[in-house]
């Protein structure tokens, strides 16, 4: 039965189709995007599922054995059509369901089929076309098979081409983004960890950049979006980037993200030393704990996930703590603060304010703002467009630059346990609401954690704090800001006066003469950027809001009203 709308309306169609050995009544609202069965099992549970959630559709071939059985046995030719779709469980996690409808009308069928099939051809912000980067020693070794077993069939049941790398040596994925036609792909994959995740990022930031003319050495210069969306096959041993942008880190979830076309903008931190490009960060930057941590777990490679127990458990028996200067520049443009209740959530309304300043200051330039998804064939054209206006760009944001080097800068010296920076909330599965819990993905911030040095009994309370619902940042030993950029210099470096560059000079200097130095000769920490360490101690960062876009959403709220939503009936929301 189909319903007749006004002109220019899709209609909606209501029909009794068979579900196993029995009828149900399914509606496709066209309108809204919405398939909606009741279960004619199952207690008469309801099913609602957006088309924006629906993986694909197939004409389905009843084998005998379905035929032979119940209403089958009734109809001379029963047609049947499968729908296969996103089924959201506990804890983020998504599975994909099918559900095979069937009746005798052969027209009707096909009536579904091509209506249902015509939705999904709307959702524009599905890739049709993606570059896949696997590393096969990520994690415990098992990013080809995890690909193989549990990816590749979706994608492949999504009608997505895929070219497939396997990496043979560190940094392959991120020389061969340099090289590549990167224009034929709707996204590139990571199988891996945060570090495979990183090369990839790096390639494709890199390449923009390159391509634009940009000289990623300078740390003031302007970055240019990177509009072609990343997506994370968690198989690695932290998956900290996978786990703070979907809320789980889960092989078969995140390849359902990607087919659906999400899209979270993230910060990224660009970190450099005396005007030289260091490296880009999107979640830890961390020195002293974690950046020891993580050079003594380096030469435990061969131990996998458990290398980073075994170096934290050492690491916190040493207790090093090291002395040096940050300064930093309070981030005043965004609404939150590292002390909210409130996290970061799909739609976030922090997030989307960042994104208006972002979108109204390359409005002024004429970039078109690069927000929403676009086509491959937009997304060319919008990068040619950028060629024309990028020297505007560059001009408009160089000014901007300078204004804001002369706002406030606040210097905080001391002798520290660690000092996290961190983008997003670096949530893992360590660590469930994640080093700062209230930091945001996409709000052009990072949060500055200064744990200052204390007792060993302290530290570990303040540690067992970020694993679970308690407040980490609630002790005298620890302070927390909101920053857009920041600046490092230990005391070793500062005595050996290569600082980061001339303003830090003038600004440390001042200090050092303030204060003289102190007795404490331990040597210097490294810096763990995103699980890599950096050569140099003394770091400038600075915050780039929304450089990059994931294939995400965000974590999403817990669904609380699913279970009312399953017992409300189809009349009511249709
Ligand atoms: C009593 C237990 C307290 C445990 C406290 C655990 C807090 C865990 C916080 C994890 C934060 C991860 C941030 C993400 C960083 C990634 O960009 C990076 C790349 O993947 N991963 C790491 O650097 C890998 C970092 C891995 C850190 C593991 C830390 C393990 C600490 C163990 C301390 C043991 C103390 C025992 C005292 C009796
Ligand atoms: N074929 C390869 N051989 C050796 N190293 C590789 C290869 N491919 C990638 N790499 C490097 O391995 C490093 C670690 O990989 P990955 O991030 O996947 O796993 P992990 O370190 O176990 O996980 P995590 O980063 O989540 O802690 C990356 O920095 C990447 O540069
Ligand atoms: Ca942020």
């Amino acid at each position: 039965m189909e319903q007749q709308l006004p002109a220019g309306r899709r209609p909606r169609l209501v029909s009794s189709l068979g579900l196993g050995q029995r009828c149900c009544e399914v509606t496709l609202d066209q309108e809204r995007g919405l398939l909606a069965w009741r279960h004619p099992r199952r207690g008469g549970e309801n099913y609602f599922v957006p088309t924006s959630e629906i993986i694909a559709v197939e004409e389905t071939e009843l084998n005998k054995k379905q035929r032979n059985t119940g209403k089958w046995q009734k109809l001379a030719k029963p047609h049947a059509f499968t729908v296969y779709y996103v089924k959201k469980a506990r804890n983020h996690r998504w599975w994909c369901r099918d559900v095979t409808f069937w009746c005798g009308d052969e027209n009707l069928c096909n009536q579904w089929t091509q209506a249902l099939k015509e939705l999904l051809e709307m959702q524009k912000c599905r890739p049709k076309q993606l570059l896949v980067y696997i590393n096969p020693y990520g994690g415990k070794r098992q990013g080809k098979k995890i690909y193989e077993q549990k990816v590749a069939p979706l994608f492949s049941l999504a009608s997505i081409s895929t070219d497939v790398v396997i990496t043979e040596h560190a940094n392959h994925a991120k020389d061969n983004l340099f090289e590549v036609n990167i224009n034929k792909y709707d996204g590139v994959v990571c199988v891996g960890g945060d570090g495979m995740f990183s090369e990839v990022m790096h390639g494709l930031i890199g390449r923009m950049q390159k391509d634009s003319g940009i000289d990623q050495n300078n740390p003031k210069a302007p970055l240019v979006q990177c509009n072609i969306r990343i997506g994370i096959i968690p198989a690695g041993s932290t998956d900290c980037v996978c786990y703070s942008t979907v809320g789980i880190s889960d092989p078969v979830t995140s390849a359902l993200h990607i087919i659906v076309g999400d899209s979270q903008p993230l910060d990224v931190s660009s970190v450099h030393h005396n005007n030289t490009f260091l490296k880009y960060s999107v979640s830890l930057l961390g020195y002293g704990f974690y950046g020891d941590i993580l050079k003594d777990s380096e030469k435990k490679r061969w131990m996998g996930p458990m290398r980073y127990d075994y170096s934290g458990f050492k690491t916190f028996l040493s207790h090093h703590y090291y002395e040096g200067t940050i300064s930093f520049q309070p981030a005043k443009h965004t609404l939150g603060s590292p002390r909210d209740k409130d996290s970061c959530r799909t739609g976030c309304y922090i997030c989307k304010e960042s994104e208006q300043q972002l979108a109204e200051q390359q409005k002024k330039c004429g970039l078109k703002h690069e927000g929403t998804v676009s086509s491959k064939a937009e997304h060319v054209f919008s990068y040619m467009h950028r060629q024309d206006t990028v020297q505007t760009w560059l001009a408009t944001q160089r000014s901007r630059q300078t204004e804001e080097d002369e706002e406030e800068w606040k210097v905080i010296k001391g002798k520290f346990l660690a000092i996290n920076a961190v983008n997003m909330s670096c949530a893992c599965p360590r660590s469930p609401k994640g080093l700062s819990p209230a930091a945001h993905l996409a709000d052009g911030s990072a949060d500055l954690i200064l744990v200052r040095k204390c007792s060993r009994f302290d530290f570990l309370r303040h540690l067992v704090r970020n694993t679970n619902q308690d407040d980490q940042f609630d002790f005298s030993f620890v302070d927390v800001y909101r920053v857009k950029s920041f600046q490092f210099t230990s005391k070793l470096s500062e005595d050996n006066g290569s600082n980061v560059t001339d303003i830090g000079k003038k600004r440390f200097g001042q200090f050092c003469r303030d204060h003289p130095a102190c007795c404490c000769n331990i040597a210097d920490s490294t810096w763990n950027c995103d699980g890599e360490t950096l050569d140099s101690s003394a770091i400038e960062v600075r915050v780039h809001c929304q450089l990059m876009k994931l294939f995400a959403r965000g974590i999403e709220e817990n669904c609380k009203d699913e279970a009312a939503y399953s017992h409300s009936s189809i009349e009511h929301l249709l």
